[in-house]
């Protein structure tokens, strides 16, 4: 029987059989009761005072105790997430499955810090030079449309690590944006997502740059082919695709062939994952909207993570105790997701940002010795800002049969100080881990109804908050570029030492073909070209209503 990596960790089993004996009937009330301390003792600060970032982590409200915490560092430490870590860093090409290394942390090590050794490397900072120039050229209006007029729309066309990252922060750094150069981004293959981005645009100012690590991914061509189409429609001449069409990519070959010139393509290099890619070329449209030097920021606050990550004993090190806490309730207490609560408006894409980000790396079920993984993998990740969530999913949370482990985040300075709005938005920041934590009792149900609780038992019921639902509090000084950059790479990292403890490959995402090929298959008879047959009775089923209704 082969080895399984995960629970044949002497942890594992200690960690079973502490979720049984007081994990899974710890009370956090009792808790917080019995150990005045519990606060100073589960809490970490992360900082850069040069960066101006303050990150106090408070993980108090979790379901652990001394000997819960020492256990889950002790997976660590088996797990040799350390050791992984390190690998990665190295360049070592730890993304087995394609022979790959998995380095996006090189692209925000502008100092060579790490001495990281791999093809491309010494291209990072010319090509950010390369971003800097052409984003000033933009900006300044010095890059002329080929009516003579500057850009005023850029229009990012790619899909997922392509698109959900320069979607997320320049919507979480909008505070920044450059207001007379309005971002666009088309991602879906679905015909409305381009057909409503043009109708706002003018082809004499507008900017299109087509994002996709491969140049092969069948939305963004398709996309990127009726755009270029619809400029041409009033350019007439294909010699001013030149001064309206930029391409992000890995793959030269493929971008020539689409018809943009090499001098306006922006390269980045295998090693950077999709889902890892804002920090790269695919970050250009981000640098256009917020400008380079706040681009820069980010990315230098995303180094201080790094560093932090690489250095920090486990006990300390910020991306690992949220993932242990992680693992906790995924592997121990079967909570199958992850909320993440961000409360600020500007952070509303910081969510779905994540959702590719955590799971299309650890939504594995084999780890890296070839056999079934064994254990839970990868969460699902929700979330929405706060306090929308409140008035959406938080009965769910705070009353369901799920453990729905959360995490809230917050700057306590606002880019917007209207009134008592930040004030009345961190009450409830700060409330809402409270009530989960803590919950109300019955008595207390009781005591608050008063007369009315002995006429309706079912209400004083409904009425209970049964507490103990675990959440780590986040908060930041301020969501500026650096510290942005600090909270992404804190989560990408988390992410890793996930999968360093499952022993998954958290870099390859093989499990996005299979749907591609059919799709591929099925194209010709949804166009009329081929006979609806050769499938399953409910897909040639689904296709005959469709042929029957177009
Ligand atoms: O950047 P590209 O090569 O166009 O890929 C876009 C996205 O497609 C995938 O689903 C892979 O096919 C994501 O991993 C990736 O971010």
């Amino acid at each position: 029987m082969a080895q399984n990596l995960a629970t044949s960790q002497p942890s594992w089993k200690k960690l079973q059989q502490l979720y049984e004996s007081k994990g899974k009937s710890l009370n956090l009330r009792q808790a917080f009761q019995a150990d005045p301390a519990r606060f100073t003792k589960y809490s970490r600060q992360f900082g850069d005072a040069g960066l101006d970032i303050s990150l106090l982590l408070d993980f108090s409200k979790n379901l652990i105790d001394d000997d819960i915490f020492a256990e889950l560092l002790s997976l660590a430490k088996q797990a040799d997430v350390e050791g992984q870590r390190d690998a990665m860093y190295a360049g070592k090409r730890i993304n087995t499955s394609e022979d790959r290394s998995v380095l996006h942390v090189a692209l925000r090590d502008l100092r060579g810090e790490f001495n990281i050794n791999e093809e491309g490397i010494n291209e990072v900072v010319p090509e950010l030079k390369h971003m800097q120039q052409f984003s000033e050229a933009v900006r300044s209006g010095a890059w002329k449309g080929y009516t003579g007029k500057p850009i005023n729309a850029i229009v990012n066309i790619g899909i997922g690590g392509s698109d959900l990252g320069p979607v997320m922060v320049t919507e979480a750094l909008k505070a920044y944006a450059k207001r007379d150069l309005r971002p666009y981004f088309v991602s879906n293959i679905d015909g409305t997502h381009m057909a409503e981005t043009l109708r706002e645009c003018d082809p004499e100012t507008t900017l299109f740059i087509v994002a996709s690590k491969t140049f092969t991914t069948q939305e963004t061509m398709t996309n990127a082919t009726t755009a270029r189409d619809w400029f041409l429609q009033s350019a007439k001449d294909e010699a001013h695709v030149a001064k309206h069409f930029v391409a992000l990519s890995t793959n030269t070959e493929a971008v020539t062939t689409f018809g943009i010139a090499k001098e306006n393509m922006f390269r980045f290099w295998n090693w950077v994952g999709g889902r890892y890619s804002l920090w790269s070329a695919i970050g250009l449209s981000i640098c256009l909207i917020i400008g380079y030097d706040n681009f820069e920021q980010l990315l230098e606050g995303a180094h201080a993570m790094d560093k932090h990550y690489k250095t920090a004993p486990l006990d300390q090190n910020v991306p690992v105790l949220l993932a242990l806490l992680g693992v906790w309730y995924n592997d121990f207490f079967g909570a199958q997701t992850q909320a993440l609560l961000p409360y600020d408006q500007y952070l509303h894409k910081f969510a779905d940002y994540f959702q590719q980000g955590d799971m299309e790396s650890n939504g594995k079920f084999i780890a890296k010795n070839g056999e079934p993984v064994g254990v839970e993998t990868g969460p699902v990740i929700f979330g929405q800002s706060g306090t929308n969530g409140q008035h959406a999913f938080y009965q769910l949370i705070h009353q369901g049969t799920k453990i729905i482990p959360c995490d809230f985040i917050a700057p306590a300075q606002s880019h917007n100080p209207l009134g008592e709005h930040h004030a009345i938005l961190l009450s409830n920041f700060v409330a809402q881990p409270e009530a989960l934590a803590f919950g109300k009792t019955e008595d207390e149900v009781r005591a608050e109804l008063g007369a009315a609780a002995s006429s309706n038992d079912f209400l004083v019921k409904s009425k209970v908050f049964p507490g103990s639902r675990p959440s780590n509090s986040i908060m930041v000084k301020k969501i500026t570029p650096a510290t942005l950059g600090a909270l992404i790479a804190m989560y990408e990292h988390k992410i890793a030492t996930q999968g360093f403890i499952w022993h998954i490959n958290s870099f390859d995402q093989m499990g996005v073909e299979l749907g591609k090929v059919l799709a591929k298959k099925v194209l010709p008879i949804l166009l009329g070209k081929e006979k609806n047959d050769g499938h399953d009775a409910s897909t040639t089923g689904i296709m005959d209503f469709y042929l029957s209704n177009k």
